[in-house]
């Protein structure tokens, strides 16, 4: 035993004098690795700091400016770029460096000016990596590529001005719809409305008359209110405040990462409902019943040149594109105007109307084919600016070096547009640029003509070679709904429920990726209740062919 003892332990004993030799060059080693990793964790940034651009001061390990920046990124951007007096700069979104652009010019000039260097967006954990990766990326979060490319023009093409006639009758059914169900439900005028409902049917309704050539009634179809509710839950996982995960990726491994298994319920949820759109048009295919519409088109044409994942895609892109966009700046714009102030504008309004087209029911027809009436694109313009539905835009990345006054911005940089701070900039709109005011858009006011505007009105639609594919359709959405309802009613807000009109804080959720208005009510008093009914008649008659349930 005494021998195995020797002859084991002597070396052994040697061993542990060397591994005790070797215990300051393993601490050395430990010290490393973990500065490393708390390098890496606390400060590391995916682009390293942009020599020339101001970086806000106060960023704190792992979150950088998250924190910061707070439910309201948009707001808290445009007091810092008046605070420290630049209207770019850079900072950390925890490992995300970001270049933030406030002014309306450097807005303009960083889409413009770089059409090309801004062509592509960022990809995002949650969203690209958990909720996309069954039916692809929508158009507006796609990365620039051959797909994405593929994919725009085939929206771009079905969203052209020239595309907009064949969308006449649902623009006619659509409209008619808001008025038919506010008048029912209002018992014409008696009770007040909450008006939102409606808008948001009039949209969703028609992206997926697009898509799919299906619609629903009832402004509470259970389908309509799953695809409002699922996808409204989605964009708020887009933004950065509600999802840390994005941009600290250590919380990702935390153990149960309640925001990926939400994100999972949300996606099966989406899928659901777009699987049963498509086969549903597969059906109308088989029985020979099928709608023109974009799915049908796509499913029937062997020769496409885009992929299932890439249909469902372009469908998912339009059904999202237009849901809260159009909801959130046409039910904006009502609160807006049913306030006192706003009476002498409906009232002028509802003149130019009448100016335009004697004949109320003339004004019911052509408002979907011609946007003719200087007042009423004032109020669309207005609305569109004021309430900057998507007051971050959605966010670009570069491709290829920006030069931005001598500082290099290099590739692969996350670039944020805040269309809030462009769209309220006293520089460019002057001092009354925080006033809702659809006269700034006209000449004169009486009769009104409107201001000729050369290039870019606002920044609600981002502008150059990734701006919004469905500006044409939202403009005429927005006009003939606006059309409808003024030469209907005189809209007046509630004395209990008011609309909140203010361009921050109208927002009830401030973290949403396209603003919801917080909800009022309005007293909808009848113009000319005759000429109404018999608009709606004619409306009644003229559609109840199209796109029947
Ligand atoms: C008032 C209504 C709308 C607003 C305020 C709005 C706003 C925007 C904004 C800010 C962008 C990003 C632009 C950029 O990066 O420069 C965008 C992109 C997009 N929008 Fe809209 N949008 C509206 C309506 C619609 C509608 C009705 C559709 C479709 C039917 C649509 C489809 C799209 C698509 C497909 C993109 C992605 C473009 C790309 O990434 O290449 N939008 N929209």
């Amino acid at each position: 035993m005494s021998f195995k003892y020797e002859t084991i332990t002597l070396p052994a004993m040697a061993q542990f004098e060397d591994l005790e030799s070797l215990v300051p060059v393993l601490s050395a080693v430990l010290v490393v690795v973990a500065s490393y990793i708390v390098y890496n964790v606390a400060f590391r940034t995916d682009i390293p700091h942009i020599k020339g651009l101001p970086e806000i001061p106060g960023a704190v390990p792992v979150f950088g400016h998250l924190l910061k920046l707070g439910e309201d990124h948009a707001s808290v951007c445009e007091k810092w770029w008046r605070q420290y007096n630049h209207s770019v700069f850079q900072i950390k979104l925890g490992n995300t460096r970001a270049v933030v652009v406030n002014s309306f010019d450097d807005c303009k000039k960083m889409l413009l000016g770089n059409q090309n260097a801004v062509i592509d967006r960022p990809t995002l954990y949650t969203f690209h990596g958990v909720i996309s990766s069954t039916q692809g990326f929508t158009i507006g979060s796609s990365p620039w590529d051959e797909s994405c490319r593929k994919k725009r023009k085939a929206a771009g093409t079905a969203l052209s001005k020239p595309a907009l006639r064949n969308y006449y009758p649902m623009f006619d059914l659509e409209s008619y719809c808001i008025v038919r169900d506010l008048k029912a439900d209002s018992r014409n005028g008696e009770l007040e409305i909450s008006v939102r409902p409606y808008i948001q049917r009039y949209a969703l309704n028609t992206t997926l008359t697009l898509c799919y050539g299906i619609r629903m009634d009832a402004v509470y179809d259970d389908l309509l209110r799953e695809i409002l509710h699922v996808g409204s839950a989605i964009s708020l996982l887009r933004s950065a405040s509600e999802n840390l995960q994005d941009y600290v990726p250590i919380l990702r491994y935390f153990p149960n990462n309640t925001k990926n298994a939400y994100s999972k319920e949300l996606r099966d949820r989406r899928d659901a409902y777009l699987n049963l759109l498509l086969d549903k048009v597969r059906e109308m295919i088989k029985k020979g019943t099928d709608k023109p519409c974009i799915s049908a088109a796509i499913l029937k044409d062997e020769e496409t040149k885009l992929s299932g994942v890439e249909v469902s895609s372009i469908c998912l892109s339009l059904v999202s594109g237009g849901f809260e966009t159009i909801p959130g700046t046409l039910t904006s714009a009502i609160g807006s105007l049913s306030t006192e102030e706003g009476q002498i504008w409906q009232d002028r309004a509802y003149e130019d109307i009448k100016r335009h087209y004697p004949d109320t029911s003339d004004a019911w027809t052509s408002c979907y084919m011609e946007e003719k009436i200087p007042y009423i694109n004032a109020i669309v313009k207005e609305a569109g600016r004021y309430y900057t539905v998507s007051s971050m835009s959605l966010p670009r990345k570069t491709v290829t070096e920006v030069n931005w006054n001598g500082a290099i911005i290099p590739p692969k940089t996350m670039i944020l547009i805040n269309a809030q701070a462009g769209n309220h900039d006293v520089d460019h709109y002057g001092d009354e640029a925080s006033k809702f005011d659809p006269e700034r858009w006209l000449n004169t006011i009486n009769p009104p003509t409107e201001r000729e505007i050369t290039g870019l009105p606002h920044l609600s639609f981002g502008t150059g070679s990734r701006a919004c594919s469905g500006q044409h359709i939202a403009s005429r959405l927005l006009y003939a709904a606006l059309v409808r309802i003024l030469s209907s009613y005189k809209i007046v807000a509630s004395k209990t429920e008011p609309p909140n009109t203010d361009y921050v804080d109208y927002n009830e959720i401030k973290t949403a990726l396209v603003a919801i208005p917080r909800d009022f009510k309005v007293k909808l008093i009848p113009r000319d209740d005759s000429a109404t009914s018999d608009c709606l008649y004619s409306a009644k008659e003229r559609t109840e062919d199209h796109y029947k349930e």
